[in-house]
């Protein structure tokens, strides 16, 4: 979206070295002594002073399903790829036959919980898609119960239909595709026009042996005709040129990017398509991990999610930028840019959250250390250290 703030490090060719742009002063965290962090130079979108203040913002999230996949866990540990477990009939398509099965008042009471954890941890705005359900009365089923926690949390949501998370049984993936775009979105567009269900962006899993390139291609475009942002998953197991095909649509962010080409980031960072860098599931499945160096000096907005799902458990935006700075090499300020205006960015909603400025909605964390590092640094430690989350003015959590 042009106008819309986020940072890469094109941009702010100081970007490591801080947050503030030459003019702007070092504010104090939560206490005085807090050391001065050194200026940026000039860059086109500023990252706000108060940056470090900012509620946190978790950009690839499934977080409304039911079952439980700990045994796969065990699985993996023994040797067995993603893959190997998906092509056997479990991971996505194990939760996607109990999630049919499951009411959803159920369904609402796990994610409201879930919720509860992200919340927290520090993060104030989410993105939660569909994709356990495959076929329409199921995913409007999730989507539903995605609404109802817009309309009754305090948390910030971002809604994204994913109906193309697995080729359902008995369908191919052409089949799948076409059953979505004559049925799915129609039907989407009908309930959104009602006001019943409101849905920002649309995702598929780009994958060798789920969706090929051309059944992604007919159902993003599809999803964008009916006002969608794209949003989806890419060259994460194996290299698709998902990239390429998301510029090619005007995707607003790609998520996973472990196989992405050269071509793809250097695409991606000339369109300003965002790159949502999920350092749980590299490390959860032992992925190569996505080149983000590379992605941050060709100028890619690179963003971060937790990729909460059965397959990686984690509901902790602090613990996530811990890990893209040990395992992806990110700096922390960049990945607390990434977990904050970026991960806004790639969700559309930088005009108004992933940063503490005048005219956006005032989503806050305040933690109990005199350097915001700390919340990055100590892994796993955001319990004790966030004392307050805020989020449109409001304490939603108080320790
Ligand atoms: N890769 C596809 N989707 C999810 C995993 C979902 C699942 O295994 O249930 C992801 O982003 O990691
Ligand atoms: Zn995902």
């Amino acid at each position: 979206m042009m106008g819309d703030n986020a940072v890469s490090q094109r941009q702010s060719s100081n970007f490591t070295g801080g947050l503030f742009s030459p003019r702007e002063q070092a504010p104090t965290w939560s206490s005085p002594g807090c050391p001065t962090i050194s200026s940026a130079s000039h860059c086109e979108y500023q990252l706000s002073s108060d940056q470090e203040k900012a509620g946190l913002v978790d950009a690839h999230t499934h977080p409304v399903w039911a079952g439980e996949r700990v045994h796969e866990f065990a699985m993996k540990l023994a040797g067995a790829t993603y893959m190997d477990i998906h092509q056997a009939g479990g991971g996505i398509n194990f939760t996607v036959e109990r999630t049919r099965q499951a009411s959803e008042e159920e369904l609402y009471s796990s994610f409201q919980q879930r919720l509860g954890c992200m919340m927290r941890a520090g993060t104030t705005l989410v993105e939660c898609k569909s994709g356990y359900g495959l076929n329409l009365e199921t995913e409007l089923k999730m989507l539903r119960v995605i609404e109802r926690a817009r309309q009754e949390l305090d948390i910030g949501i971002s809604a994204t239909y994913c109906g193309a998370h697995s080729v359902p049984k008995g369908k191919t993936a052409s089949e799948a595709a076409d059953d979505i775009i004559k049925n799915h979105l129609p039907r989407l567009k009908e309930l959104g026009r009602n006001g019943e269900i409101h849905v920002d962006n649309i995702d598929v899993f780009c994958e060798k042996d789920v969706f090929d390139l051309d059944s992604t291609r007919r159902i993003l475009q599809s999803g964008k005709d009916i006002g969608l942002q794209i949003n989806f998953h890419g060259d994460e197991l194996h290299p698709m040129k998902a990239a390429e095909l998301g510029v090619e649509l005007g995707a607003q962010a790609i998520s996973h990017l472990e196989e992405v080409s050269d071509e793809g980031i250097a695409a991606m960072a000339s369109a300003r398509c965002s790159a949502v860098l999920l350092p749980t599931t590299a490390y959860m499945l032992r992925l190569k991990q996505p080149r983000a160096r590379k992605m941050l000096d060709e100028g890619v907005i690179v963003a971060l999610g937790s990729d909460f799902n059965p397959n990686a458990y984690c509901f902790s935006m602090p613990m996530v930028m811990h890990l893209a700075c040990v395992n992806m090499r990110m700096s922390m300020p960049e990945a607390l840019a990434a977990a904050t205006i970026n991960a806004a960015y790639a969700l559309g909603k930088s005009h108004t959250q992933g940063s503490l400025e005048v005219g956006k909605q005032g989503d806050l964390i305040i933690i109990n250390s005199p350097r915001w590092e700390h919340l990055i640094y100590q892994f796993g430690g955001h319990h004790e250290l966030i004392d307050y989350v805020i989020a449109k003015g409001k304490v939603i959590y108080k320790k």
